[in-house]
């Protein structure tokens, strides 16, 4: 099927200088200003983000014969040189890649934007790019957040951004396995749309839902706000078709095998460093017809960290189990504002509650049946931790706005407030020393005489064996370097879990929890997997990348060390 659409087709790319998709203003409520003011120093001030239009752009460095190649694989309408398409891939969404769009500064634009419509053409694509010597950058929804789809040229003549939008379609359902395989470009909410209609729900939701991709999603390892009952992705991927300059690759062949190592787990992960992946084979489950979400408030982080460990080890995890710690809540709590907000502190208060931790609890499932069952399993371990519960106006508000973050992220810019995410994982017993050296670093970093962050940490993805940690920071924006502000306060963090490993032994904190490794966790992703793992990636780069064309400087420890930005402007 060959689509004949310009590259500008479906989500416009060309509104990313702020997270929402349609590119509307949210505005913040003036009780959440004036809260900001109070509490970190902010002088909210305009700033809006530079128009498209004035950001310097240089010209495409893709010669007219490897522009030709490309349009012979694809067609002419599918392969671009034009600023606004080629400005539209530069970069992820990441808070640094939104300042640098709103700014102009330090954008690194592909040379050319290409959008294969078959997975036989992403192969003809990859062949082209290595006789012409072309970067080839894989863009699914452009969602990364640690600069995964930066257009870094490397040592190659130019870089392409290879836009998966157009492998759209769901291939197959297999009900009585219930398998699916769709392709690589498919939208999260258009996967769940296709597959409804089978009866089914891949269930991955992450806070990107609305932009990323089944290929963004196996490339990365993401893990959704339900993974406690869905699994991570990379427990719904069964089998992957990827292209690679070498070749074809297609694993999984059976649910489980013992021939040898599981080699979908060196694909999954591998942030288009070692290929295109083109279809992934999902395990999917019955659309939910019961759901209940409920909130409850326990005392003290230590508390509540000690509730979701029990539910984990004795079976008692929801779906969706999310625990924000006592700053996490706070903010909630002064972002909400209003009347009922107000009761609810005054109710806290009665009972005594003085570090009110948010628990929200979501269950997902078949039958009315199984609902009360898991539900029951839940609060049977949840009650011995003395929680007071909220009930489900506050677990429905949750469901209701958890896509929100980043459309208040944009609200939050707008006003001149730096505000990023960071994650890591580990082990139960050391929860407590790494969420208190990350936040520790977060703060120190961000502190100075007039500027006061806010940190704040949430668990969302538990196991029997540990958790994840995901951090908030929200501060004034350095004026004078904004950048800079940010960076340090993310090297901090990082150096931070790479101390805890130090003191603790080895790696039990990782760099990254779900959001990948990209340009920004590199250079600590040797620390977590030693030199020997760094060459083991780097040897399976080579194998199947022999010339070093796909997605340089990112993933792989060492190899094109400084990436090479292309277009810097
Ligand atoms: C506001 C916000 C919230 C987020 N929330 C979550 C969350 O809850 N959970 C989570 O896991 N992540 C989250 N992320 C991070 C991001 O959404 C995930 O990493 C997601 O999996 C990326 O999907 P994508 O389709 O946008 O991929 P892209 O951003 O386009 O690409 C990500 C990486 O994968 C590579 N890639 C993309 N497609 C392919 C392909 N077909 N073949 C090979 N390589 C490919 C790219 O080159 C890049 O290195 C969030 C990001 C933002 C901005």
């Amino acid at each position: 099927m060959c689509h004949t659409v310009a590259v500008t087709e479906g989500i416009d790319h060309t509104l990313r200088d702020r997270w929402t998709p349609s590119g509307e203003a949210t505005a913040l409520p003036g009780h959440a200003t004036r809260w900001l003011r109070a509490r970190t120093g902010l002088d909210p001030a305009d700033t809006p983000a530079a128009p498209a239009s004035v950001l310097a752009v240089a010209d495409s460095a893709l010669s007219e014969p490897a522009r030709a190649a490309l349009a012979e694989v694809v067609g002419e309408p599918n392969v671009s040189t034009d600023r606004q398409a080629r400005l539209g891939r530069a970069g992820g969404l990441s808070y640094l890649d939104l300042l640098r769009r709103r700014s102009g500064a330090e954008l690194a634009v592909p040379d050319a934007v290409v959008l294969p419509n078959s997975p036989a053409e992403v192969q003809g694509v990859l062949e082209v790019c290595v006789e012409h010597d072309l970067a080839v950058v894989p863009f699914g929804g452009g969602t990364s957040v640690v600069g995964g789809v930066t257009a870094l040229r490397g040592d190659k003549r130019a870089a392409v951004a290879l836009d998966l939008a157009h492998l759209d379609q769901l291939v197959s359902v297999d009900p009585v396995s219930r398998i699916a395989v769709l392709q690589a470009g498919v939208r999260a909410p258009e996967a769940e749309r296709l597959l409804a209609a089978h009866g089914f729900t891949l269930g991955h939701f992450p806070q990107s839902f609305e932009r990323a991709t089944i290929g963004g999603f196996a490339a990365t390892r993401s893990a959704g706000q339900a993974s406690s009952g869905y699994g991570r992705f990379e427990d719904m991927v069964e089998g992957i078709r990827m292209a690679t300059p070498s070749g074809e690759w297609r694993l999984g062949a059976a649910p489980a095998s013992a021939a040898g190592p599981d080699l979908r787990q060196l694909v999954v992960g591998s942030e288009g460093a070692f290929g295109v992946i083109t279809e992934v084979t999902v395990r999917v489950r019955p659309v939910p017809t019961a759901r209940r979400y409920e909130g409850f408030v326990l005392d003290g982080w230590e508390r509540g960290v000690a509730a979701v460990r029990a539910m984990a080890q004795y079976r008692g995890l929801a779906d969706v189990t999310r625990l924000s710690d006592v700053d996490e809540t706070e903010v909630s709590l002064a972002l909400s504002g209003g009347l009922r907000t107000a009761a609810l502190r005054a109710y806290l208060r009665a009972r005594r509650v003085r570090r009110p931790c948010l628990l929200i609890l979501g269950w997902e499932v078949e039958d009315g049946r199984e609902l009360a069952w898991k539900r029951m399993a839940s609060l049977r371990v949840l009650r011995e931790f003395d929680p007071v519960t909220l009930g489900r106006t506050a677990g429905e508000s949750w469901r209701h706005k958890r896509f929100a973050g980043p459309r208040q992220r944009d609200a939050l810019l707008d006003i001149g407030v730096c505000v990023e995410t960071l994650e890591t994982a580990t082990h139960w017993s050391q929860i407590a020393a790494l969420w208190s050296s990350v936040r520790g670093a977060l703060v120190g970093s961000l502190t100075t005489e007039n500027r006061c962050p806010v940190v704040m940490c949430h668990i969302s993805h538990a196991y029997e064996t540990g958790a994840s940690l995901y951090f908030t920071a929200i501060v004034p924006r350095d004026p004078v370097d904004p950048v800079g502000q940010w960076q340090q306060a993310k090297a901090a963090a990082c150096n931070a879990i790479a101390a805890h490993n130090t003191a603790w032994g080895g790696p039990t904190g990782t760099i990254t929890h779900h959001h990948a490794v990209g340009t920004d966790h590199r250079p600590w992703l040797e620390g977590e997997i030693g030199a020997v793992g760094a060459e083991v990636l780097a040897a399976v780069k080579e194998r199947l990348d022999p010339t070093g064309i796909l997605n340089p400087g990112k993933l792989v420890p060492g190899c094109d060390q400084n990436g090479g930005r292309a277009n810097s402007t």
